[in-house]
């Protein structure tokens, strides 16, 4: 698990350090250092720019320059403010190196020196900064990206908030964050995520001091390992879950089948598709091991035990099959509003029936792409224009579920207020029709096994994630919605035998 804390959090836990006169700077920068020697390992005679703030994010850059020059690695720095940290900038004089003024640099010349150079540090501005980028340092930032040359930012990318992740337009993209004491927030989150490449974390001892609940958290293969359901010794298809999908239409058969793939390749017990004759058909060509209900003639004594419903995907939000299922997970309002079934998913059309009236359990997962969670916070009188991380802990707050928000990086809002979850473990091949659905089906499994709506929901984003990748082979191939299906299995079976090895 990746704890990430927000600027408050870090500074309030730096403080006790600090008051005790414990020497964090020089103690970051001596860590930076060594970071960027290992980055460093190949070219003969390797160099070095710093590009440093006037603030202690400056500091940290100018001491690791001057740490760097005592390796023998070329390391000067160029001021990107008006100012410049002191400490640092003595101590880089003192080992040799050369602070240049930004203002006196020819950009010519600047973009010939930063052609020569093997790595950028950028230490503009850490956890102070602003996610604006000062109209003085567009060229330069600009003629970084140019010449292509490889980014460690300092801390955090400069210009990203680092509680919130919301990225100044123009910010560096760095191929390493060396972040200390903690994982900031905004590092996980969408806009600093994008920027931030790996996350190295430099430990300050700062543990002792950091409040018990993170701001967000990303599961790993430890969550998945410790959480995913396996079968005991004695279980029997009905106490491994049966999930009932309510999805599928003459318009869209194919839904159901991916739903219902999805939901199979993940360890249900079982899979109960309920939709029309036609669809069933299509269903049950491709997955035999269905158990179809025809919607035409739907009977709930027939359709037997269930123990998590989908509903949604290839339906519309006036379908009777979308509009009953969502009363059935809903425990108040809607017509008819039942409740019977705590547990399952709603997507697709399915959130297009949710209205005001309703109310969830943390056991519903909705999972909406950025079009529908915009719609449905109109309908429930949310500000549509919300940040992504806002917008799922928003929706989450108002209908009770837990609310999986999907994107190259999915977030999945617990109902009862918790951290925010963060899960990046997706490639952009996964940007294809469908693969919502077979998502669906995953998170259906998980919920039918038992687990609580935020673990199913984060643990079938990490796996549909890794499918997704293991299918493209890291992003490099095409691929289709049921492959991220077909390889769950493989994708888990990875990830387990890692935990065990
Ligand atoms: N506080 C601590 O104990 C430690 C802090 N460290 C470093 O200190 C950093 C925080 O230092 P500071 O608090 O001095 O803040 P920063 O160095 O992040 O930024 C400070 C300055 O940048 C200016 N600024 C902010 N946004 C701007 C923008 N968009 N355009 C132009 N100027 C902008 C601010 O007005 C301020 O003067 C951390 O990120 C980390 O790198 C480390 O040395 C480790 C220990
Ligand atoms: N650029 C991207 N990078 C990583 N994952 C992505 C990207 N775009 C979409 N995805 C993932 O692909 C899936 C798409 O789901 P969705 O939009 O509901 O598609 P559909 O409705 O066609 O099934 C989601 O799991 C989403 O997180
Ligand atoms: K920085």
């Amino acid at each position: 698990m990746i704890r990430g804390y927000t600027t408050e959090q870090v500074r309030a836990a730096e403080r006790p350090l600090l008051d005790a006169g414990r020497p964090l700077m020089q103690h970051a920068a001596r860590a930076l250092a060594g970071r960027v020697a290992e980055h460093l390992r190949a070219p003969d005679e390797p160099s070095v720019v710093v590009l440093a703030g006037s603030g202690d994010n400056g500091g940290d850059g100018l001491h690791a320059a001057a740490l760097l020059r005592g390796q023998g690695i070329a390391a000067d720095a160029i001021a990107a403010a008006d100012g410049f940290h002191a400490g640092g900038a003595e101590a880089l004089r003192e080992a040799g190196g050369t602070l240049h003024d930004l203002d006196d640099t020819d950009p010519e010349d600047l973009q010939s020196r930063l052609a020569e150079v093997d790595l950028v540090l950028d230490a503009i501005v850490g956890i102070g900064g602003r996610p604006e980028v000062p109209a003085r340092l567009t060229t330069l930032l600009e003629a970084v990206r140019r010449c292509g040359v490889p980014v460690i930012a300092v801390d955090v990318p400069s210009f990203v908030d680092a509680s919130t992740g919301q990225a100044a337009p123009g910010a560096l993209a760095a191929r390493e964050t060396v972040t200390f004491g903690a994982v900031k927030a905004g590092l996980l989150l969408p806009g600093g995520a994008e920027l931030a490449g790996h996350v190295h974390l430099v430990d300050l001892g700062l543990a002792d001091h950091l409040p018990t609940e993170a701001a967000v958290l990303r599961l790993d293969d430890a969550e998945v390992t410790e959480r995913w359901p396996r079968p005991e010794r004695d279980a029997t298809k009905y106490s491994r879950g049966v999930v009932a999908i309510a999805a599928g239409s003459p318009r869209f058969p194919g839904a159901a089948v991916l739903t219902s793939t999805g939901a199979a390749r993940s360890g249900a017990g079982m899979v109960r598709v309920i939709a029309p004759q036609s669809v069933l058909d299509l269903v049950l060509h491709t997955r035999p091991e269905v158990v179809g209900h025809p919607a035409e003639s739907v009977d709930p004594e027939a359709i037997g035990r269930l123990h998590a419903l989908v509903v949604g995907p290839g339906l519309s939000g006036d379908d009777p099959r979308t509009r009953a299922g969502v009363d059935l997970l809903s425990t108040a309002g809607g017509e008819g509003a039942r409740g019977e079934v705590a547990r399952g998913v709603i997507d697709a059309g399915g959130l297009d029936a949710i209205g005001a009236a309703h109310r969830f359990s943390g056991d519903v997962v909705l999972t909406p792409h950025r079009g529908e969670a915009d719609r449905l916070a109109e309908r429930l009188g949310i500000d549509r224009d919300l940040p992504g991380s806002d917008l799922a802990v928003a929706l989450a707050a108002a209908t009770g579920a837990t609310v999986l928000l999907k994107g190259a990086i999915t977030l999945v809002a617990p109902a009862d207020g918790g951290p925010l979850r963060t899960q990046d473990d997706a490639t952009s091949q996964l940007a294809t029709a469908g693969t919502g659905d077979v998502l669906a089906g995953m998170a259906g499994t998980l919920l039918a096994a038992g687990l609580a709506g935020p673990d199913a929901a984060s643990l079938a984003a990490i796996l549909h994630g890794r499918a997704g990748r293991l299918a493209s082979r890291d992003g490099m191939l095409p691929l289709v919605a049921l492959d991220v299906a077909e390889h769950v299995p493989e994708a888990l079976g990875t990830i387990l035998a890692s935990a065990l090895s």
